[in-house]
Order: C-alpha cells, then sequence, then structure tokens
C-alpha cells in the first residue's frame, strides 16, 4: 500500500475537486460520512456519551459533518469547538452553519476553565488538528489535549491523532492525542509505524474517501507498507523438475564459543527458507554441535578453535550470510576485513559483522552492491551516527545505503527496509519477536531468499515479511512470552503456506497507549 506525503494529499485533495467537479464541502461531507459509518455501525445506536472535539481548520470540518450525522441519528452526542483561532475555514463555517440548522449548537471552548468532565466510559472524537498542523499546540489547547488523555475515554481520531504530522517528527511529545483508532483518509501515514509517534495510536483504518485514483495510481511514492498484497507478487514458485542445485547453496559464516546457536539458528532458517544447500563455516569448538543441532546443513570449520580467525573456503557459495554469534575478537576482525576485502559473492551481514563494520568504515567501500545489512538500532547508530528523532534516523539511513549501494533493515516493531532512496515498512511481526536469536533466523531468511535467485531488495522485503509473519502464526500457540527464536524457524512454512490463505485482516493494531 502506497504511503502518501501530506503534501501529495492535499494535491489528491485539489486534482479531485477539480476533476469531478466538486465543491471541497462535497468532498469533506464524503469522508466525514465514512468517519460517521464506521461508527455508526459498530455503535448501533447505544447511548454513550460522545464527545466531539472540533478544531477550526478542515480536520475540525470533519467533526462538526460527524457531530451533525451522530446528532440526526439520535446519538448522546456534545460537540465542542476548540476555539484557538478566529480564522476559521470556509468548509468549518459552513458546517458550523449546518450543524446550527440542525438545532445543535456547539460548544466553545476558549480556556482552561471551559474543559468539559470526560468519564473513561465515554467516547471522544479527536477532530482538533489534521493535516495543517504546522507548529506545537500551545497553552490552554495543549492542556486540552492532555484533559482527554487523561480521561481514557475510548478515543477515535479523524485522518491523524491531533499533535502528529504525518511524515515528520511532533514539536511537543506532550502535545499528542492518543489515540485508541485512527480513520485516516485514503492512505496511512508514515508517523503511524515509526517507535515515536506509532505509540500514539493502538489501531488504525484507512477510509477511502474517493480521492482520485488516476492521480493515485500515477503518484510515484518514496515509502510503502508491505502486506500480503505486495510480497504474493514476488513469491517464486518450486518448479516441478527442479532440484537442490536450482535453489543455490548458502554459505553462513559466524559463531563463537557460546554462540554456536547463533549460527544453526541461521542455518536451519536458510534451508527452511527454501535454499538448495547449506554450509556453515565455524571455528573448530562448533562442529560437533551443529552437526547434531541441524543434520541438513553441512559444516566447514575454521582453524581458530574458539573463534573464527582465518576465513578461507573451498566452494563458490550463491551467497554469504556472515555475522551471527561471530565476535569482535582481534583476530576474526581481521579475519572478517581480508574476507569482506576479496569477496565479490552476493553478502547479508548482521550482528558483530556490522559491529566490525561500523569499526572499520573503508570496509563499506568493498561491499558488492546491494550488500543487505540488518542492524537493530544500536548496531544502526554505530554505523551511520546519532540521529534526531525517526524521521532523521531515516533519512540518514537514504543516504548511508546510497552512498554505499546497500540495502538495509532496520529493524523493530515496523522493520523498514531502505533501498535506493525508497522504504518499505514491513507490517506483520509482534513483541514476541524480541527475544535472543530471532535476528538470527532473519539473517538465515534473508539468505536462503536470495540463494534461490530472489534479488537482494526483494530477499529483505519478503523476508521480514515472512520472518514477522511466522512469529504472528506461531505465538498462536506460544505465547508472546514463550516464542523462542527457533519457534519462528518451525512456522516458515505456515507463514508460505499463509501467503495463498485468507485475506489481511481490515484493522491494524499498533503498539498502543493502553498498557
Ligand atoms: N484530502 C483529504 O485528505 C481531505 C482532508 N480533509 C481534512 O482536512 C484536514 C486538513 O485540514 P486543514 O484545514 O488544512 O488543517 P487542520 O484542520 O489540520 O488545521 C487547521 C489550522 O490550524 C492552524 N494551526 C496549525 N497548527 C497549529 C497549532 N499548533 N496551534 C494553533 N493553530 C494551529 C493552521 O492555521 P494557521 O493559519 O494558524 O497556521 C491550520 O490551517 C485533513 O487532515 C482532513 O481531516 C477534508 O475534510 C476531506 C478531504
Ligand atoms: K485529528
Amino acid at each position: 500500500m502506497k504511503i502518501f506525503t501530506a503534501e501529495q494529499l492535499y494535491e489528491a485533495d485539489k486534482i479531485t475537486i477539480k476533476k469531478n467537479k466538486i465543491a471541497s464541502s462535497d468532498l469533506m461531507e464524503h469522508a466525514a460520512t465514512q468517519v460517521f459509518t464506521w461508527i455508526h455501525s459498530r455503535m448501533q445506536g447505544a447511548p454513550v456519551p460522545i464527545h466531539v472535539f472540533c478544531g477550526i481548520g478542515n480536520n475540525g470540518g470533519d467533526g462538526l459533518v460527524l457531530g451533525r450525522h451522530l446528532l440526526q441519528h439520535g446519538y448522546k452526542v456534545q460537540v465542542y469547538v476548540v476555539n484557538f483561532s478566529d480564522q476559521r475555514s470556509e468548509d468549518f463555517l459552513l458546517n458550523y452553519n449546518r450543524l446550527k440548522d440542525a438545532e445543535c449548537w456547539p460548544t466553545l471552548i476558549k480556556g482552561e476553565g471551559e474543559f468539559p468532565k470526560i468519564t473513561k466510559d465515554d467516547i471522544v472524537v479527536d477532530a482538533i488538528f489534521g493535516l495543517g498542523l504546522n507548529r506545537a499546540p500551545e497553552g490552554w489547547v495543549k492542556a486540552l489535549m492532555q484533559h482527554v488523555n487523561d480521561a481514557r475515554a475510548y478515543t477515535i481520531a479523524v485522518d491523524v491523532p491531533s499533535g502528529l504530522y504525518a511524515n515528520s517528527a511532533p514539536d511537543d511529545m506532550e502535545a499528542v492525542v492518543h489515540a485508541n483508532m485512527v480513520l485516516t483518509f485514503q492512505a496511512p501515514k508514515l508517523s503511524f509505524f515509526l517507535p515515536e509517534t506509532g505509540k500514539f495510536l493502538q489501531s488504525w483504518e484507512v477510509l477511502d474517501i474517493g480521492l482520485d485514483p488516476e492521480y493515485l495510481n500515477a503518484t510515484d511514492v518514496t515509502m510503502q507498507l508491505i502486506g500480503k498484497q505486495e510480497v504474493l507478487p514476488m513469491y517464486v514458485p518450486r518448479q516441478k523438475y527442479s532440484h537442490k542445485g536450482n535453489y543455490g547453496h548458502s554459505l553462513i559464516i559466524g559463531g563463537s564459543f557460546g554462540k554456536i546457536g547463533a549460527v544453526s539458528l541461521a542455518g536451519k532458517a536458510c534451508l527452511t527458507t527454501g535454499a538448495g544447500l547449506v554450509t556453515a563455516y565455524i571455528p573448530e569448538c562448533g562442529y560437533e554441535i551443529l552437526q547434531i543441532a541441524v543434520p541438513e546443513v553441512m559444516v566447514t570449520s575454521d582453524p581458530g578453535k574458539r573463534q573464527i580467525a582465518d576465513i578461507k573456503f573451498d566452494m563458490a557459495p550463491t551467497v554469504i550470510g556472515v555475522g551471527p554469534g561471530m565476535g569482535t575478537d582481534d583476530q576474526t576482525r581481521n579475519a572478517f576485513a581480508e574476507f569482506i576485502r576479496t569477496n565479490e559473492c552476493p553478502l547479508v551481514i548482521d550482528a558483530d559483522g556490522l559491529n566490525i563494520l561500523a569499526a572499520e568504515k573503508e570496509l563499506l567501500e568493498s561491499l558488492p552492491a546491494k550488500t543487505v545489512l540488518t542492524p537493530h538500532p544500536g548496531e544502526l547508530e554505530r554505523l551511520i551516527g546519532a540521529w534526531t528523532d525517526d524521521f532523521d534516523k531515516l533519512e540518514k539511513t537514504k543516504a548511508f545505503a546510497k552512498k554505499y549501494d546497500l540495502v538495509i533493515v532496520v529493524k523493530g516493531a515496523h522493520s523498514v527496509t531502505v533501498c535506493d532512496q525508497k522504504l518499505y515498512i514491513n507490517t506483520t511481526g509482534n513483541p514476541g519477536m524480541a527475544t535472543g536469536g530471532s535476528g538470527d533466523v532473519l539473517l538465515g531468511m534473508i539468505t536462503g531468499l536470495i540463494s534461490q535467485g530472489y534479488d537482494p531488495l526483494q530477499a529483505a522485503v519478503f523476508g521480514v515479511y515472512l520472518h514477522g509473519r511466522a512469529a504472528d502464526i506461531a505465538v498462536n500457540d506460544t505465547s508472546y512470552q514463550g516464542l523462542l527464536a527457533s519457534d519462528i524457524i518451525d512456522y516458515i512454512g505456515d507463514a508460505f503456506i499463509d501467503l495463498f490463505k485468507r485475506p489481511e485482516p481490515p484493522v491494524h493494531e499498533e503498539e498502543g497507549k493502553h498498557e
């Protein structure tokens, strides 16, 4: 699914109005009616108090239209105008009058003493600010937002939670409405998926407000949300008359005394994702462990007993996954550096491989084009330096990926794959995956996909999706707490089967405020 910037959505708005020869108020009526229908189909007329807070722009206008429909359908609704400015938008004013014509007089809020009482059993609709926010909410407006948050009522935000921008960091983290549900117009916004801003919402749903499909289709975006629909076309079916030689030979390099398990996990995940053959290259101490732990994986041992000391192998791998459990001992560091300088095979690099790259940045110049790096935030920071916020982090990652022609998977609740100035935001996965070894499994899976012929970007995007999906299916049996990295491997097969099963659920749960 495409993620548009606020600027692109405003443009779509204009084009739709012009092309369809409609008034902007018609678009507002349509958009807000969708919000009403969403609420009405769930509440079925229940007499629960609903507080609709409207700003003075078009987001507020949406709130006024919603208030009118709720009122006309007999809901117990109170509409407030958060009167932070006299510069009311035209469509706000039109709908303000329509609301009055429907015998509803909104309550004007002009300061702190005028906040209504909200109980936690009420419903709040936040239509204070939308895409037009251009500075931090201050004074009593900020206090009102906090008053709404403190009430802990079920809160539905129109388009975006007030205080959040679509594609940049909020100016004030204390001045953001916490939403249980965001009913967002036409397309999800980037801020819904990044850790510092995604925490302000629990769930989101897109309402199709009928913006010009031609414009939306033709407009190039730099951000995409990756779900089943996006990965299905990448899937390459297994051919009947194929053999293991058709699916590549992966080499996994890593491991050290006490961390041979990382290579077992990566090797097994690589095979389970479909690689034809997998060889593990590990220090001598791991030889028997690995042969017993994963009999399907072949093992070549390094001359180093407890850690890798000199990377030399007598085979021609299709792809190499390197780093898991490898350590950063001096000998290993030198061996890794020498390997990187001479290697020409496609690479996937994680963990200590990334740490050595961060310490010896000149090695980055020697990486093959489209090498896949899979850093967690700590590893990423060592590579690209500090960032000011999540949006800056992605900009810096884009620049870094461009400089060295890399595919970078920024791991997190929504892992983001960065390549060629584009962002691919994953939708699968769950907090159970915050457990030792799940990164090793991901490295193995991406390596296994490249082994079969997926190009590195597709392998990263598809691998991240499958990894999360396997864990999502697994937690039904294991719970979040009980999920082990090896369980993710056990469910990779189910994740493949699931590609051809049921459609995606419409509601997207985020890690939200309400613990
Ligand atoms: N195509 C669509 O997606 C549609 C969107 N709709 C809705 O319209 C909003 C965007 O509406 P807009 O009027 O552009 O902006 P807002 O309502 O978000 O903001 C209103 C004004 O508030 C002022 N402002 C901004 N920041 C602050 C602040 N921190 N404190 C006080 N005031 C602030 C600003 O005016 P200024 O002149 O004061 O700068 C804003 O203009 C979109 O989100 C949808 O909900 C349509 O209804 C349907 C189509
Ligand atoms: K809002």
